[in-house]
């Protein structure tokens, strides 16, 4: 008989400023799981360009996709909690490849909620000139994808609620039994 988890690896995504690190390390400290801000994980060229208020492409997403892939796939048997913006279908593709099992959390808001956020934040690489563009190249959640969409307009402590009702409490995860 296959064991079962209520763990999830589970990738915290949306736009710049949606909440991913902060939903993310509350939802691994929640869960007790490891939690990697994907941010960390950037090839510095990367940073270099988001900061001089330059978007990525998808060249430049590639190497750092594989980089996020790679910690799922270690975390596959744990769990763990990941932020990463995945924002296009073929992203999530590619971290899918490395993790079949991966699910995501997907904050989803408002540009005007989420600018306030930002232009309230402070220290941060990520200029907030490049919200419109995280938003034109988001592309929701498809039926097919494992996953749930939260509004970020509510405390993250209901947002981390929200999710654990939804997709953790309801949803126990298969894992195949240890040797
Ligand atoms: N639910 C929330 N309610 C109020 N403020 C929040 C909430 N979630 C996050 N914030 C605040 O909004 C700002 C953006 O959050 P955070 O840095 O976690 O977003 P992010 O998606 O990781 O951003 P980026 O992708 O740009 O690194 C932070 O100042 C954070 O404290
Ligand atoms: O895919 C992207 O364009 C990037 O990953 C950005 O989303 C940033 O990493 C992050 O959100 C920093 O604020």
């Amino acid at each position: 008989m296959p064991m079962t988890r209520t763990t999830p690896l589970v990738v915290v995504m949306g736009v710049s400023g949606s909440g991913k690190s902060t939903v993310g390390r509350a939802v691994a400290d929640r869960l007790d799981v490891d939690f990697v801000d994907g941010d960390d994980l950037h090839p510095e060229a990367n940073v270099a360009k988001m900061a001089a208020g330059i978007a990525l492409d998808d060249d430049d997403r590639f190497p750092w996709l594989e980089a996020i892939g790679e910690w799922l796939a270690a975390h596959e048997s744990t769990g763990g909690a990941i932020a990463c913006s995945a924002l296009k279908r073929i992203y999530r593709d590619q971290l899918r490849r490395h993790a079949p099992d991966v699910e995501f959390l997907h904050l989803s808001g408002s540009q005007e909620v989420i600018a306030a956020r930002q232009a309230a934040r402070h220290g941060h690489f990520m200029p907030p000139s490049l919200l419109a563009s995280q938003f034109a190249t988001l592309e929701p959640l498809a039926a097919d994808e494992r996953g749930v969409v939260v509004d970020v307009d509510q405390s993250v402590d209901e947002i981390v609620q929200e999710y654990v009702d939804r997709a953790v409490a309801s949803r126990p995860h298969p894992i195949p039994e240890e040797s």
